[in-house]
């Protein structure tokens, strides 16, 4: 018997400016049953202060209190809108943590060793999963090079480890799904493995199958390519029950 678990859960990806917070709020109560999590991608939200963004996340922490709530702040290389370099990429996320409002924080593998080392060790210390996260989006590694990227996931102590590979063709999709099988085969932590765009739409519904953990959708635009609905990632996710 493998270790697949099939369903797995569903993560809202927000992506909400100051101004629509009220819309947004009422989009996510109506869409409640489909989403499992909530992905706050600050990096989508405007460049504002920690406590700024902290406000934020207090508020969804207290309106959705029973939902785990995932911080991410995107930087431009890894696909996102984050223009921080490095250090103040630590910062940010030293203050974000410190305030204790998050469940799970999204770090990039690509930040400086000695950074990443002490925040995970700041995760640790304020209760806070750590989600270890990787997008290439030029193209698919092989599926040697996506498992190889997959341990140094865990190497570094991660309780998600996350790929994001852009496919160009049904093949790159194998190898995504190939490297989440042989590596959920391994360990007990999460991994996640999505392939983006029109091809990679099936990783996000059959993702599970292989030992996927998470997949993301939206409920307003897509904050990535090929993202679905959350309602519509629900409905074709029942087809496992
Ligand atoms: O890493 C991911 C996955 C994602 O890129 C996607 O393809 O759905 C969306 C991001 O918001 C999230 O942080």
């Amino acid at each position: 018997m493998d270790k697949c678990n099939v369903f797995p859960k569903i993560v809202v990806t927000l992506s909400t400016n100051n101004s629509e917070w009220e819309s947004t709020v009422n989009r996510l109560l109506e869409n409640i049953s489909y989403i499992d999590m909530i992905e706050y991608r600050a990096d989508l939200c405007a460049e504002l202060t920690a406590d700024e963004y902290i406000k934020d996340l207090k508020m969804l922490k207290e309106k959705f209190d029973d939902l785990p709530l995932i911080f991410t702040y995107r930087t431009e290389g890894q696909g996102g809108k984050g223009g921080k370099e490095p250090h103040a990429y630590y910062e940010l996320i030293k203050e974000i943590l410190a305030a204790g409002v998050i469940d799970i924080i999204d770090i990039e593998l690509l930040l400086y060793e000695d950074l990443m080392d002490k925040l995970i060790k700041d995760a640790r210390a304020h209760d806070t999963q750590v989600l270890i996260s990787h997008h290439e989006f030029e193209h698919t590694p092989s599926s040697k090079e996506l498992i190889a990227l997959y341990n140094r996931m865990q190497g570094l102590g991660a309780d998600y480890s996350k790929l994001a590979v852009m496919p160009e063709d049904g093949r790159d999709v194998l190898k995504l799904l190939s490297a989440v099988y042989e590596t959920k085969q391994e360990c007990e932590n999460h991994i996640v493995g999505i392939a983006m765009g029109e091809q990679g739409k099936l990783s996000r519904i059959a993702g599970g199958a292989f030992g996927s953990s998470l997949t993301y959708g939206h409920i307003g635009e897509e904050a990535a390519p090929g993202q679905l609905h959350v309602k519509q990632l629900k409905s074709l996710l029942e087809i496992y029950q």
